[in-house]
């Protein structure tokens, strides 16, 4: 079975207004998909509705092979799937970092050790090890997108999808979460904004507008210096 998520003709409202329309989305093993788009456009609400946070007017999801609609369903699918909130105070909760990265190995079962020692190998990945005592509200917020996404990598998830991964992270530390990412043997579903990270990073690019995907190709060329582009397929 190769199809990690499928979402077959689905239709999502927010607050009485359609935000997505008879969208169609697979993502497979070793897939790293980008979804682009304006602000509005309801990325973050097709990822949301992926994991049943949103609920669906119409439409069918399938998540490792099996059908899900109930929140019973989907309960047992999201440790596979890890979600990068757009907002890091959404997902951190713990007091201090190292507690909080490791509440996730600690809640799939394992001992307070391995929980630890999982949560500093993810620590140490993203080069921010030295933050494991800090208290979590008081890092600054490229901090904070580091230590959520160690939480996430700690979980060893078959998906991680990533809102806005890159927002407020500096050069070095994106150089790392770019590190990290290419390391990271699952498939990838990112939602971003930043040109450069999406080319770097993804295989395929699909584009959000008016509700509805629509592929878009990623392709590279030369510059004064050589780098690679999104580029929105149908224009
Ligand atoms: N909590 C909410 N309640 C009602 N409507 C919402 C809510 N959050 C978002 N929306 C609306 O849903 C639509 C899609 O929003 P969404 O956040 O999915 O877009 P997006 O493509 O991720 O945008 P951005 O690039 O700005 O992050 C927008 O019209 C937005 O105003």
């Amino acid at each position: 079975m190769n199809t990690l998520i499928d979402l077959i003709d689905l239709t999502v409202t927010r607050a009485g207004k359609t935000v997505l329309t008879g969208v169609d989305l697979t993502l497979s093993h070793g897939e790293r998909l980008a979804l682009i788009g304006p602000n509005g456009a309801g990325k973050t609400t097709l990822l949301r509705s992926i994991i049943g946070l949103e609920p669906i007017g119409a439409g069918r999801i399938r998540l490792f092979g099996e059908a899900c609609t109930t929140e019973r369903d989907f309960r047992k699918i999201r440790p596979r799937i890890g979600f990068l909130f757009q907002d890091s105070d959404d997902q951190l909760f713990c007091p201090t970092v190292l507690e909080d990265v490791a509440f996730g190995p600690l809640n799939l079962g394992c001992s307070e050790e391995e929980a630890r020692g999982q949560a500093m190998s993810a620590l140490e990945r993203l080069g921010i090890a030295l933050l494991a005592e800090r208290i979590n509200h008081r890092l600054s917020g490229g901090e904070k997108r580091l230590v959520c996404l160690a939480g996430l990598l700690a979980m060893k998830p078959d998906v991680l999808m990533l809102d806005e991964p890159t927002n407020g992270v500096d050069a070095e530390n994106g150089q790392r979460l770019r590190q990290a990412l290419h390391e990271y043997e699952g498939a990838l579903l990112l939602v971003s904004h930043d040109d450069a990270f999406v080319a770097e990073l993804a295989t395929r690019a699909m584009l959000v507008r008016h509700g509805r995907l629509v592929a878009a190709e990623i392709h590279e060329h030369a510059h004064v210096h050589r780098h690679r582009h999104v580029h929105l397929g149908s224009e």
